[in-house]
Formats: C-alpha cells, structure tokens, sequence
C-alpha cells in the first residue's frame, strides 16, 4: 500500500476549464518525489487537493489506503498530523508578531498533540540545524533562509509521514537554496517528500524520482537521473533547456 495514492484526479475551479486531468501517481513510505513542470501547469493546485482542501472532481486520493475526505473532520485531523506542507515565501509565511516558539509550537496546539510541546519544539529546531535558544526571538531577526528553516521546523514538530514542499526553496539565495535542500535530503530519512519546484536542478539533487506535469497532465514519470539525462517527451526536453542546470552534485 502506497502511502499517498492519487488515481485518476480530475480537478477544475467551480465550473472552470480543466486545471488537472487524470492525474495518477504514487509516493511510497521513505520515498522523495519531485514534481516539476512550468507556471500554471497545476503544481500549487494538486498540493492543495493533496492536503484536501480541495476534493478532486473525479478520481480518488488515499492517503495510507483511506481515501481523503475533506468533509470528514476527526479523520481530517489525523491526517494533518502526518501531512505537512512548506510554502515558498519564508516572509509571509510566518506570523511577525509571534515568537519562533510559539509559531513552531502552531501545530502542536491547532491539531490538539498531547506531551511536551517544548521539547518536541526544541527537537524540531534542532532537526532544521536552528539554535533551540532561538525560541524567544522573531521572525524578522533571522535571514530568509533561517525562516525558511522555522517554518520546515513547524512543519516537522508533529512528526508528519509526508512533506509537502510548494517551490520552498525558491526564493532563496544560490548557497542558502543548496543549504536548505541538504536540510530536506536529511530530512527524506524520516519521512515522505513531495517536493514541488520548478527547480530541476534542486529536483536532481533530492529526488529520485520525478514527475512532469504540463497542463494539468503527467506526461513524463521516471527516475530522476534517467528523465534529465534522456528525457522521452518534448515538454520535458524544452523544460530542460529552458532551465539553467545548476551545480546541485549527483543525482541520488
Ligand atoms: N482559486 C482559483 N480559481 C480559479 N483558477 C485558479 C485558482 N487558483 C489557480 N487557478 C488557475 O489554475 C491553474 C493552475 O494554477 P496553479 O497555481 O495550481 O499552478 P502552478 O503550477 O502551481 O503555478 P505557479 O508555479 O505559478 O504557482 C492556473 O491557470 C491558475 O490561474
């Protein structure tokens, strides 16, 4: 069993055009997936049904074999606890009138976790390499990467299964963007990752496989290595020439 099962997903806003079509994938438990293809093709849109904020027009999503429902509150809260999301705007995305510990401590409250939330929160920093003293300081203390690596702690303080990374290392610098992809490929050991970008260089250093969507279709899945050294469709090799190819090392 497959921990998150998208089958045949169709997906449009209210009475819109279609933005997704027959979409199927999988991420296996332990596994790092890519998703690249360009603005507009539906990346942002398939994360929000991902997390069921949105429910599919047709199709199914399972996560751990049971099919997500957005309308099911108590299963919703379970399932939050192990799916987490980071977004790309490590400015937005934090609360500026919050403490670090308060904001990293968010989901621990929201989603009722029972045991010791500064602690849990203390591992968490740790676990993105933050100082566990930076817990009574704020958001505009710390550079763009260091944001970025409360909210991944947020993201992690409850121990989640799967990540979700919306093009999060984006609007970072070269080296913090290398920083904080090493930070995820650490993090892979632990948990699933979805990692959106379109970002193929950052793709080749974390993910093994990749999925190429254009349109609101996949129309190219593979290993990663396989897919940027020989890739079969012509989206995929425009893609890839549009793209600068960034230093990212080997391809895991
Ligand atoms: N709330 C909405 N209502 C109607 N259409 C929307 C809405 N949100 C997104 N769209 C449309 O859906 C399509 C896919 O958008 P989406 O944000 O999922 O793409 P993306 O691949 O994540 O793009 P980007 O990389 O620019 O964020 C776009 O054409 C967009 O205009």
């Amino acid at each position: 069993m497959s921990l998150l099962d998208v089958a045949q997903v169709d997906f449009a806003y209210g009475r819109g055009r279609a933005i997704l079509s027959g979409l199927s994938f999988v991420v296996e438990e332990g596994e790092t997936v890519g998703l690249v293809g360009e603005s507009g093709s539906g990346k942002t849109t398939l994360l929000r049904l991902a997390l069921g904020l949105q429910r599919p027009s047709g199709g199914t999503i399972r996560f751990d074999g049971a099919v997500l429902d957005p309308g099911d509150r108590s299963s919703m809260r379970q399932f939050r606890r192990q799916v987490q999301v980071v977004f790309q705007d490590p400015y937005s995305s934090l609360d500026p009138r919050q403490k670090v510990g308060a904001i990293v401590a968010e989901p621990l409250r929201s989603l009722r976790v029972s045991g010791d939330h500064r602690r849990m929160v203390e591992q968490a920093l740790d676990a993105v390499g933050l100082d566990t003293g930076m817990v009574d300081r704020y958001p505009h203390q710390f550079s763009g990467g260091q944001r970025q690596r409360i909210a991944i702690a947020r993201a992690v303080v409850c121990r989640p299964r799967l990540l979700l990374a919306d093009e999060a290392v984006s609007a970072l610098d070269l080296s913090t963007r290398l920083r904080i992809v090493e930070l995820f490929k650490s993090l892979g050991h632990t948990m699933s990752l979805l990692f959106v970008s379109h970002d193929i260089g950052a793709v080749a250093a974390l993910c093994r496989r990749v999925l190429i969507l254009e349109k609101g279709r996949i129309v190219e899945v593979g290993d990663t290595a396989q897919v940027l050294s020989t890739p079969q469709h012509p989206y995929t090799r425009r893609l890839l020439d549009a793209v600068p190819r960034l230093a990212f090392g080997e391809t895991p």
